[in-house]
């Protein structure tokens, strides 16, 4: 695939194109995260319908034994008895009857009523195994109907929303951190790495730090009202309390903590600049590196109103990502056979032509929402400047933090809406001929 289209600003309507026999329709961009499910129309600029993968069920409920909430207002509701619960695991889809529901109500009725009339095309990443793919395509076709269908590499996609049809993909999700090397349009199998260091290890890391230093963790629905107080004084709030067998789940907590670990990732953890493994971090106390590290440091306060100034330990819990011999204290992937950022990006490299090599360093593409911490791309640039002095490595992120967020989502709605991406949908014809299996030949 090459001659990228110009996508569409989210002002103008979404591009119709001719399908099949001629009829006009667009097609629906499905790209289920660990986080997030983003879906539109092809030939939009950001997803109309973003919705959480974390979702709430109560079980015992109604004919069909469980009922489940989903979207940000009824998950975040507070109700006794409700687990929140998440479809993923390791990036890929674990329970398919919750997947299918999220997936349904990301487009019916947010985005569509028709979902049988649009073709489909969703993401997946490079180490989906063959029976998530067919299982994927039987839920397109015999429980959504659609009329067509493609499943998409989000390495492949990120890279085209950058313009890229080949290079190196590193994506910051919340269940791993993958590179993947891409050539036309095509995945490098061979490179394609990943290492579980992503969102939801960084919130562990944060959770291990704050226990070690008894800092309490409160979330926005534990709190009724907060005054302010000074740095590292107590607390002032009102607390919301429960009757005996109202109070939220453990899960429902965990997940409203989340947020707020979230928050602290946004705001106030940084990644030291490199290269090489922050100074003093094996050898505390870390007074030596508090002087390097921007010694005026960073306030963040918990939703109760309870604030601290964070010095070097904001840079200590991110460390782990580039080096893990550095992870604190918590149930961590084993840093001694857990390969950090560097080594993944060495060993997505290391089977790469030679004539290739310098093409693919050249079209480095950073993406994720995981990547948008404070440092990160300078310290990826350090990183690969180090390990790769060649003159022409370059290190793409996008500035545009919905950019980084959606690129997966993005570059599936530039391919979907290609001239020539109408020869390469499944139709639900050939699906009927050729079985689920038509997807290991079909989409590559
Ligand atoms: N500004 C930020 N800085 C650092 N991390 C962030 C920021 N915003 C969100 N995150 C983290 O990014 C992760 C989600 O990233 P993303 O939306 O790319 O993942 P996903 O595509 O849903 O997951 P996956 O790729 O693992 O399936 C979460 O762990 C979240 O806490």
């Amino acid at each position: 695939m090459s001659g990228l289209q110009p996508v569409l600003p989210s002002n103008q309507a979404p591009s119709t194109f001719e399908y099949g026999g001629g009829d006009e329709i667009s097609a629906i961009v499905l790209d289920p995260g660990t986080s997030w499910i983003r879906a539109g129309f092809a030939g939009e600029d950001t997803p109309k319908s973003v919705i959480p993968s974390d979702y709430g069920v109560l079980e015992g409920v109604e004919e069909k034994g469980k009922k489940y909430f989903i979207g940000d207002n009824d998950v975040h509701s507070i109700r006794p008895g409700m687990e929140v619960r998440n479809p993923m695991s390791d990036g890929i889809v674990a329970d398919w009857e919750a997947a299918t529901t999220l997936w349904r109500e990301a487009i019916t009725p947010r985005l569509t009523m028709a979902l049988s009339e649009h073709p489909l095309l969703m993401t997946e990443p490079s180490w989906n195994p063959p029976k998530n793919r067919e299982k994927t395509i039987e839920i397109a076709f015999e429980d959504f109907d659609v009329p067509a269908f493609y499943l998409a590499k989000a390495g492949v996609c990120a890279g085209f929303a950058s313009g890229k049809s080949t290079g190196l993909v590193i994506d910051v999700g919340a269940s791993n951190i993958s590179v993947t090397p891409i050539h036309d349009g095509l995945v490098l199998r061979k490179g394609c790495v990943r290492s579980p260091l992503g969102g939801e290890f960084l919130s562990n890391q944060i959770r291990a730090y704050f226990e070690s230093a008894n800092i309490p963790l409160s979330a926005h629905y534990q709190v009724l009202s907060k005054t302010a107080v000074e740095v590292g004084k107590p607390a002032e709030a009102t607390y919301r309390t429960f009757a005996p067998g109202e109070e939220p789940t453990e899960s429902y907590k965990r997940f409203q903590e989340e947020r707020v670990l979230t928050e602290f990732k946004e705001c106030t953890a940084q990644v030291w600049v490199g290269p090489g493994p922050l100074p003093g971090n094996n050898n505390p106390p870390l007074e030596a590196a508090h002087a390097i590290l921007s010694p005026g440091g960073r306030t963040f306060e918990f939703p109760d109103g309870y604030n601290l100034v964070f010095n070097s330990e904001r840079f200590r819990i991110t460390e782990g990502i580039f080096h893990p011999p550095s992870m604190l204290t918590a149930p961590n992937p084993d840093p001694n056979t857990t390969p950090g950022l560097n080594q993944l990006i060495a060993n997505a490299m290391k089977d790469i032509d030679v004539e290739l090599r310098q093409m693919i360093l050249n079209n480095i593409v950073i993406t994720g929402a995981g990547s948008l911490l404070y440092g990160f791309t300078d310290r990826v640039n350090a990183e690969i400047a180090a390990a790769f002095p060649a003159p022409r490595v370059r290190v793409m992120a996008a500035g545009n933090s919905v950019e980084r967020r959606y690129a997966s989502w993005l570059g599936g709605s530039i391919l979907a809406s290609l001239g020539a991406f109408h020869q390469l949908w499944v139709s639900k014809k050939e699906y009927e001929e050729h079985g689920p299996n038509i997807v290991e030949k079909r989409c590559k």
